[in-house]
């Protein structure tokens, strides 16, 4: 599904005194298979959010080949690279929704751009132009805010959820347009253990109920380990090796937090 072959990607050094070209990724080989959980862990600067940008052709490789459903990324024009990065999904640490946005409107983005970028673009209509172009969004935005337990709070704004909600709607917004892919960078850094677990909840649920295959970047272990089936390691550019990550205990490590607090208080814990 994804392929890395001898993968390089060296930026050449700005400022000051530039120097010689840094070698974000070097000679990385790797593969990610359908509906695989697959972990990219590393120390920062170690190449983890290049590897997972390179994955959708935001960044092309200085050496090496990328292939992606048995497509080589580079040979794309431009236009089938916008083509293909739309059935990529992707969430951040920071959300990035639209503050000005409610949480429907933000997860329906990507399928009225989508609308207005393909098909209406083809008939010469803007959606404007089209009566009720916006109501399968609006269901299809709120399939997708129920499968993550947000439909409730459609009509709210980002700023009156909590990060984990936000994460949540994110993974909604990221879904919307059915993508085989789910790239995720350090989607839990910035939140507490509680909406965490929720977070990883609902990518495992994603995974089993959607077969999508999903690519995290974490510096967090425990993320890695509690959903991951392999991860690679990366250490200044190079792949070190791929852990491969016992499933039994993935599937234990998300239950509730209010049933880990009480296996852990009451000292029901291995
Ligand atoms: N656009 C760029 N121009 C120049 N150097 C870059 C660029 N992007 C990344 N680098 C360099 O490539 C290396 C890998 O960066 P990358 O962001 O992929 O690492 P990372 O493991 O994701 O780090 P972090 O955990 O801190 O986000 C770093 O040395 C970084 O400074």
């Amino acid at each position: 599904m994804i392929e890395f072959d001898q993968v390089t990607k060296s930026y050449t050094q700005r400022g000051a005194r530039p120097g010689g070209p840094v070698h974000a990724l070097h000679e990385v080989s790797l593969s990610v298979g359908e509906s695989e959980i697959f972990g990219v862990v590393g120390e920062s600067g170690s190449g983890k959010s290049t590897l997972l940008r390179m994955v959708n052709a935001l960044e092309l490789p200085s050496s090496g080949a990328i292939t992606v459903n048995g497509v080589n990324l580079a040979a794309l024009r431009p236009r089938d690279r916008r083509a293909q990065r739309r059935r990529i999904g992707m969430i951040f640490q920071q959300f990035n929704l639209l503050a000005n946005k409610t949480v429907l409107a933000n997860v329906a983005l990507p399928l009225n751009l989508h609308q207005r970028l393909g098909g209406l673009a083809e008939r010469g209509l803007g959606s404007r132009e089209r009566p009720g172009a916006d109501a399968p969004s609006a269901d299809r935005a709120r399939e997708m805010l129920d499968f993550v337990n947000m439909g409730a709070q459609a009509s709210k704004h980002p700023a009156q959820l909590s990060g984990g909600e936000k994460q949540r709607v994110a993974i909604a917004r990221a879904l919307v347009n059915e993508p085989d892919i789910l790239l995720c960078d350090e989607p839990t850094s910035s939140l507490d253990s509680q909406h965490t677990d929720e977070v990883m909840a609902t990518l495992l649920r994603v995974r089993a109920e959607m077969g999508t295959s999903i690519l995290l970047v974490s510096h967090e272990l425990d993320v890695i380990r509690g959903a991951c089936d392999r991860s690679a390691i990366l250490e200044s550019g190079r792949l070190t090796g791929i852990a491969e990550i016992a499933r039994l205990q993935a599937r234990e490590s998300f239950e509730s937090y209010s049933e880990r607090a009480r296996k852990y208080l009451e000292g029901d814990q291995e």
